[in-house]
């Protein structure tokens, strides 16, 4: 994958997701829960290999911007000045949309900057923007894509990856009227990956739970020549993890089922909340220490010969036994219950992870898929498990499309792997 140009990454005030569409099918009130602090691109930078820190870029947000990316100038992305193309990735629980649209001159501000004055400046060139959405139903979905693929013939190929691309194949066909082409889940995964983190300095980050405000955050980009190898953990419904080598040389050296989908089925069946971001929303209220047994309720306080301090959860969930006549306590709020649920996934697969990483011998462990969402008590402990572990030896990053890698790799696959 050769390229010429470093991605725009739109900055916003919202996220990762095009929210002016999002809007338009989720309650704008629910989708409150994460991303304002991954705002735009005034983060610091801190160089991955050189470890060099820069400082925030600036840039000028028109109010209610939506995110998008410009694709760069290569001849491999002409072909989209002249015709949409449209990718998805349908997964065990949510769809994930990726498709072009081009930007006329003059038709969107653009990027700005004029010693330190923020200043808006019209676009010269058209240029290709590539928008993400994701979807929770496939009849939202195809709703979508029928009102806004507009220049779709027959001829045309919707490109497609995830179990959904097998399942619902011939549905898409009949509904859209043009031809699907697969590329497999874990090729998609890594074409997208590579993708971005070549291409979009924005992409990845670190997460420090201990900082203040937007300094918790920290873009890393990495230059081309040294990103492989790396472990890629991708939490979706459930969880694949892959040592990547090269984006064509890859392995999946583990996975788990206990992932998002662990979380929202549990989360239904233990709590009154009616989707995921209230779940979260939950979780960020909860106190575990009602619901899990920690080490200090077994030991009275730490466990020192083994180093295991107090709080530490010693058992998830030991605190909802009432079997053998234990002395009842008071029952958990389904907060607690709801946080208690999420340490204890995001725990256990940041110990994966971790273990993943150290039999590997990598230095950097990405996490991608939705249920990273970017909240602060996942990536926290996952960060937390892979740097304390490894004693900062590997790096913990997470990446602002998290759950569009595999769309966009499906997208970037041009002739499908499966065709
Ligand atoms: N709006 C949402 N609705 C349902 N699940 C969500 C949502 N946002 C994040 N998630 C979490 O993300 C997981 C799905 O992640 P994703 O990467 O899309 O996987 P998949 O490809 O299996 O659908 C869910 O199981 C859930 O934990
Ligand atoms: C089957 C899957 C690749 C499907 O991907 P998903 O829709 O969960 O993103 C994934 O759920 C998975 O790897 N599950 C874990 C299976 C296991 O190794 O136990």
């Amino acid at each position: 994958m050769g390229h010429t140009r470093k991605l725009r990454s739109s900055p916003s005030k919202l996220g990762v997701r095009r929210h002016s569409a999002a809007i338009f099918f989720e309650n704008a009130k629910k989708r409150k829960v994460m991303d304002e602090l991954l705002l735009n691109s005034s983060l610091r930078r801190v160089d991955s290999a050189s470890g060099i820190v820069h400082p925030p870029r600036q840039h000028a947000n028109p109010p209610g911007e939506t995110p998008f990316i410009v694709l760069p100038v290569e001849s491999r992305f002409s072909p989209m000045f002249e015709r949409s193309r449209f990718a998805l990735d349908i997964g065990g629980t949510l769809l994930k949309l990726v498709y072009s649209s081009v930007c006329q001159p003059g038709s969107k501000p653009q990027h700005v900057l004029n010693n330190g004055n923020k200043q808006k400046k019209l676009s010269e060139d058209p240029e290709v923007h590539v928008n993400f959405l994701k979807f929770g139903s496939i009849e939202t979905c195809i709703e979508f894509i029928k009102k806004n693929w507009k220049d779709r013939v027959e001829t045309d190929v919707l490109h497609c990856t995830g179990g959904g691309s097998y399942k619902h194949a011939e549905l898409l066909q009949k509904a859209l009227g043009v031809k699907v082409r697969r590329t497999d889940e874990m090729n998609s995964l890594i074409y997208g990956c590579d993708f971005l983190l070549r291409n979009n300095e924005d992409e990845s980050f670190t997460y420090h739970h201990e900082a203040k405000g937007l300094e918790k955050f920290q873009y890393r980009p990495i230059n081309a020549d040294s990103i492989y190898p790396f472990l890629l953990v991708n939490i979706g419904t459930g969880i694949s993890i892959l040592k990547v080598d090269s984006p064509t040389e890859f392995q999946r050296v583990g996975g788990s089922s206990m992932g998002g989908g662990t979380f929202i089925g549990l989360g239904n069946l233990l709590t009154s909340a009616t989707d995921f971001d209230a779940l979260l929303k939950m979780a960020d209220r909860g106190d575990h220490r009602k619901v899990d047994t920690l080490v200090s309720d077994i030991y009275g306080g730490s466990y020192g010969n083994l180093n295991l301090p107090g709080d530490l959860i010693a058992g998830s969930f030991g605190k909802c036994n009432k079997y053998d006549n234990r002395p009842s306590s008071t029952p958990p709020s389904p907060e607690d219950i709801a946080k208690s649920l999420l340490l204890m996934l995001s725990n256990n697969i940041g110990q994966m992870a971790m273990l993943y990483g150290h039999r590997y011998g990598m230095k950097r462990v990405y996490f991608g898929g939705f249920f990273i969402r970017k909240h602060p008590i996942t990536m926290r402990t996952l960060s937390y498990a892979i740097n304390f572990w490894s004693k900062g030896e590997t790096e913990a990053l997470f990446m602002k499309h998290e759950g569009y890698l595999g769309a966009m790799g499906a997208f970037l696959d041009e002739n499908g792997d499966h065709a």
